[in-house]
């Protein structure tokens, strides 16, 4: 990996592997991290203020946030009135200030209520918008798998659901917070400059190198702070996917008695989050033994300078509280980055690992290119929401790829021509020159020892994998059966419609009455599954929301997945070992319906017992070889 140099500026738009990954990172110097950081921002945010809704909300805010600002000018000088009165014993001056101040009170302060408040409202529909666009890009053409598929891949990036989730907030929270904060603290700084100014120029000098000094002492330790804050996200969120996993495979896990071995690796992971946070609490703490002794500095100091003044009976005590006030207020406002490290840290931070969560989508979509808007921008319609693309933008790839070509009125259910299927990394060739053709109640089953690419086969007929080279068409009206059939977290009714949902409105034409989906789940043999959950009661039972997957035999599961085909009974079927977990006289029901539906299919399996319900045999033997018989 080349070092970047000063200027070099192409790397950070383009998403070659290497500069995606955290090695990348660590050799840039700290001023491209900056323009990094920068160029990043403008590329995650431009897109919502592109918006005239986002616009106007923000044009609110700005407006808001200034007039807060003039509120603080106004209570400093009712605050000098009021100190000037007291000490002058002017009691009707005193109470004229009172009912000032009890005006200012209910007028002006609601708009720093307010200000805080549309803050939070925008942030929130900001987020909003981001994560419903995130979501479908990552869903777009199978990114989630693509990212997931290949172990090796040195660009793949971790925990994709914290940069959704967390990652994304902290990022439209602190972009809010922090500029606005700082364009406030600017504004702040000039308005109490002036007013020390006029106070005494000698306080304004004071102030200047009383800050320099401050910052630069906070910076160093501060520095050190921001690191570990960039580290802390990465190992809370590893130690939250290592209480999922757990979570995800309890089973598994409890049959082979895991539980010493998940819980060493918990334990490490936890060892990590902890050595981590004592690190952070130690830098802390010695930030604030520096920011402590300089907040009371900050009190004393404009008091001392002063002092003179007052005691000559120049200046009176409403002044001195003024100038305490200012000076107070011109150094928060300079120190602002220096104190804000914390949150300066998290939000440079969540820049990057939603700039390098998005190139990774970006790489991973077949229908965008390094040039595509890296929030999909072009996609957007102010009336249609988001448009998924549908055209291919991409260029001829480097490396060759299947050519994967399916449709609804495909002459035969599959035709495969020359197929090779290479692994995602290009390392090992699996199949090679395969050419097949599947007619309408064809029956094909694929055979082979363990290892040797059937599943990997099924996976570049589904489109899974591209890697290789060669021709496969096929009916868009398929259905792929895997081994373990997934169940969501819904009602038995919506396990069986899946992948549609009775409460979408847009598969309405998909939802069938409850008396075809019992007639159903007796064909299936699973009509038991509804009468238990419903306490007698099928009807009941449909409505039953239960963690199925855990719930269910691996047998009932597979016989559920029939039940789906069958709801949707398309032209072809492909089975990968979907029967495995059943008795042979269940197995042998399955295919029977199967047959009785004439729909094509193609089974991966190793049981002899298949044979019978097929006319072809594909046997793949591993390292590109096969054969093809028919089964007399
Ligand atoms: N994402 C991946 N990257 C690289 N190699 C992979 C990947 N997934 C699977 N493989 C390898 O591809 C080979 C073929 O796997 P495949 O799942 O197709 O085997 P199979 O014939 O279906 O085996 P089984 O009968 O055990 O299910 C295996 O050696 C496997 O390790």
């Amino acid at each position: 990996m080349s070092n970047p140099k000063e200027g070099d500026e192409a790397p950070y738009l383009s998403y070659s592997e290497s500069h995606l990954s955290d090695e990348y990172h660590q050799t840039l110097t700290k001023w491209q991290h900056v323009r990094l950081a920068f160029k990043a921002f403008r590329l995650l945010s431009s897109p919502y203020f592109a918006r005239s809704d986002a616009r106007r909300l923000f044009l609110l805010l700005v407006t808001l946030m200034l007039m807060s600002s003039a509120v603080r000018v106004i209570f400093s000088y009712i605050s000098r009135d009021y100190w000037s009165a007291l000490s002058g014993r002017d009691e009707e001056q005193f109470y004229h200030i009172v009912r000032n101040f009890c005006v200012a009170l209910v007028v002006l302060a609601p708009l720093n209520v307010l200000y805080r408040y549309q803050r939070e409202r925008l942030a929130l529909q900001w987020r909003e918008w981001m994560t419903e666009r995130m979501l479908k890009l990552y869903a777009t053409n199978r990114v989630y798998y693509t990212l997931e598929a290949d172990p090796k891949d040195q660009s793949k990036v971790d925990n994709p659901d914290q940069r959704i989730c967390e990652d994304v907030r902290s990022f439209t929270h602190f972009s809010l917070t922090f500029f606005l904060t700082l364009a406030i603290s600017i504004i702040d700084l000039v308005a109490f400059s002036v007013i020390l100014y006029t106070i005494q120029p000698m306080l304004f000098v004071s102030i200047i190198s009383f800050a320099t000094v401050g910052s630069v002492g906070v910076a160093v330790i501060g520095q050190q702070l921001m690191r570990l804050n960039v580290e802390r996200l990465q190992k809370e969120a590893d130690l939250r996917f290592s209480l999922v996993r757990v979570r995800e495979n309890a089973e598994s896990i409890a049959f082979y008695s895991g539980e010493p071995m998940e819980q060493q690796q918990i334990l490490n992971r936890l060892d990590q989050v902890v050595d981590n946070k004592n690190d952070i609490i130690v830098t802390k703490r010695n930030l604030d033994f520096l920011t402590t002794l300089y907040n009371y500095v900050t009190w004393t100091l404009p008091l001392l300078l002063l002092a003179p003044a007052y005691f000559g009976g120049v200046i009176e005590l409403g002044v001195m509280q003024q100038a305490a006030v200012a000076f107070g207020h011109v150094l928060e406002d300079l120190s602002f980055i220096v104190w804000e490290f914390d949150s300066l840290a998290e939000f440079s931070a969540s820049i990057r690992r939603l700039y390098q969560f998005l190139q990774a989508i970006q790489k991973a979509d077949p229908d965008r290119d390094e040039h595509s808007p890296l929030l999909g921008d072009d996609m957007y319609n102010e009336k249609d929401g988001l448009i998924l693309p549908t055209v291919a933008k991409r260029g001829p790839s480097v490396l060759s790829t299947i050519q994967l070509t399916p449709s609804l009125h495909a002459v035969m259910p599959l035709t495969i021509r020359n197929l090779s299927v290479s692994t995602p990394d290009y390392t090992r060739t699996l199949v090679k020159n395969l050419s097949l053709s599947v007619n309408d109640g064809d029956h094909v089953l694929i055979c082979g020892p363990s290892g040797a690419g059937k599943s990997s086969l099924v996976r570049s007929i589904a489109g899974l994998w591209t890697a290789g080279s060669g021709f496969i068409e096929r009916t868009s009206d398929v259905c792929f059966l895997p081994q373990k059939p997934y169940c969501p977290v819904a009602s038995l009714r919506n396990q069986l419609l899946y992948p549609h949902n009775s409460e979408n409105q847009s598969d309405k034409a998909f939802v069938q009455s409850d008396e075809q989906l019992i007639a159903i789940m007796k064909q299936v043999n699973i009509l038991g599954i509804a009468e238990q959950a419903g306490n007698g009661n099928v009807e009941a039972g449909l409505d039953a929301v239960l963690d199925w997957s855990n719930r269910l035999s691996l047998g009932e599961q597979q016989r559920l997945a029939f039940g789906r085909v069958l709801l949707h009974r398309p032209r072809l079927l492909i089975l990968d070992e979907s029967t495995s977990a059943m008795d042979v006289q269940s197995e042998r029901q399955m295919y029977d319906l199967l047959r009785e539906w004439k729909v094509s299919y193609i089974s991966v399996g190793h049981r002899p017992t298949l044979i019978e319900f097929h006319d072809i045999r594909l046997e793949i033997r591993g390292m590109g070889e096969f054969s093809i018989v028919r089964i007399e």
